[in-house]
């Protein structure tokens, strides 16, 4: 049994896998505690290897790795973002700099398009990266996500107040919250144009606001994407593959 960990850097994502088969899954922060409560001590016992892609601080990297550590003995390795892996090539000339959860996306489009593909990951950041059709990675695009768009807009204004909502809108806002809202999802809605005239690939979408740029394109007029889809497991996929060779 493998425990399979996506650690970003708003949540800790993970899954329990026999061979392909799902046996749980379950996500949330180191801080709060409960992170791992949907694993019983039973199946602690059963854990045979566990596998992480984080792309958080290198104290972060040490404290996830004693936590787990106090509920297993397996081994706790760590994958990061390789030169290569079978046909998929990196465009990094340092490819250690890139995120590791980037490449394991991008290993788990690859098996499932062997082709031209773009992987989208809205995630705390929104990465967006081309493959070509040998595998090539051609370079990608590193944004700040949909949290730290308003975020940023928060902490950098005296004068930007507002409160959290859920707007879903994108028409031109009539107070505070909703210009910010409103135009942080238009913002999404011009990215989905721009794929959308830029690509005729098939796209993966992953990350907590994936559903929000793939329900974008969807609607994007004159889109000349071929399949836009939405994987949430992308990273964990990638890992999976990664790990067991
Ligand atoms: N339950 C949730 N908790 C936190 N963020 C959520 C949740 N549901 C949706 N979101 C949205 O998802 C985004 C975070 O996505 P995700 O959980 O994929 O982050 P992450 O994997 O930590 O990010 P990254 O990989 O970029 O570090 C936030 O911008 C937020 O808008
Ligand atoms: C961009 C994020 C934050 C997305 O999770 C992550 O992939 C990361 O920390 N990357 C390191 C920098 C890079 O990918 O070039
Ligand atoms: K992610």
């Amino acid at each position: 049994m493998n425990l399979l960990v996506d650690a970003g850097n708003t949540r800790i994502k993970w899954q329990l896998r026999d061979g392909g088969a799902l046996l749980r899954a379950g996500s949330g922060s180191l801080e709060a505690n409960d992170l791992f409560q949907g694993i019983t001590p039973g199946q602690w016992e059963v854990v045979s290897s566990v596998s992480v892609s984080t792309v958080r601080s290198e104290s972060a990297r040490q404290s996830l790795e004693s936590v787990i550590s106090a509920y297993t003995s397996a081994p706790v390795r760590f994958f990061w973002t390789r030169a290569s892996h079978g046909q998929l090539v990196c465009a990094y000339s340092d490819p250690a700099t890139m995120g590791a959860d980037r490449w394991h996306a991008m290993v788990g489009a690859w098996d499932l398009i062997r082709g031209a593909c773009a992987v989208v990951d809205a995630g705390s950041a929104i990465t967006i990266d081309w493959i070509d059709h040998h595998g090539y990675h051609l370079g990608g695009y590193i944004l700040p996500g949909r949290n730290m768009m308003t975020g940023s807009l928060r902490q950098g204004t005296a004068r930007v107040l507002f409160e959290s909502q859920e707007a879903r809108g994108t028409t031109p806002g009539r107070s505070t919250a909703e210009c910010v809202f409103h135009g942080v999802n238009w913002m999404i809605e011009a990215l989905a144009f721009k794929l959308g005239r830029d690509l005729e690939v098939p796209v993966l979408i992953t990350g907590g606001d994936g559903a929000l740029i793939k329900e974008a394109l969807d609607n994007s007029d004159g889109c000349r994407i071929p399949r836009a889809e939405l994987r949430p497991d992308l990273v964990l996929d990638g890992l999976a593959l990664v790990e067991s060779g």
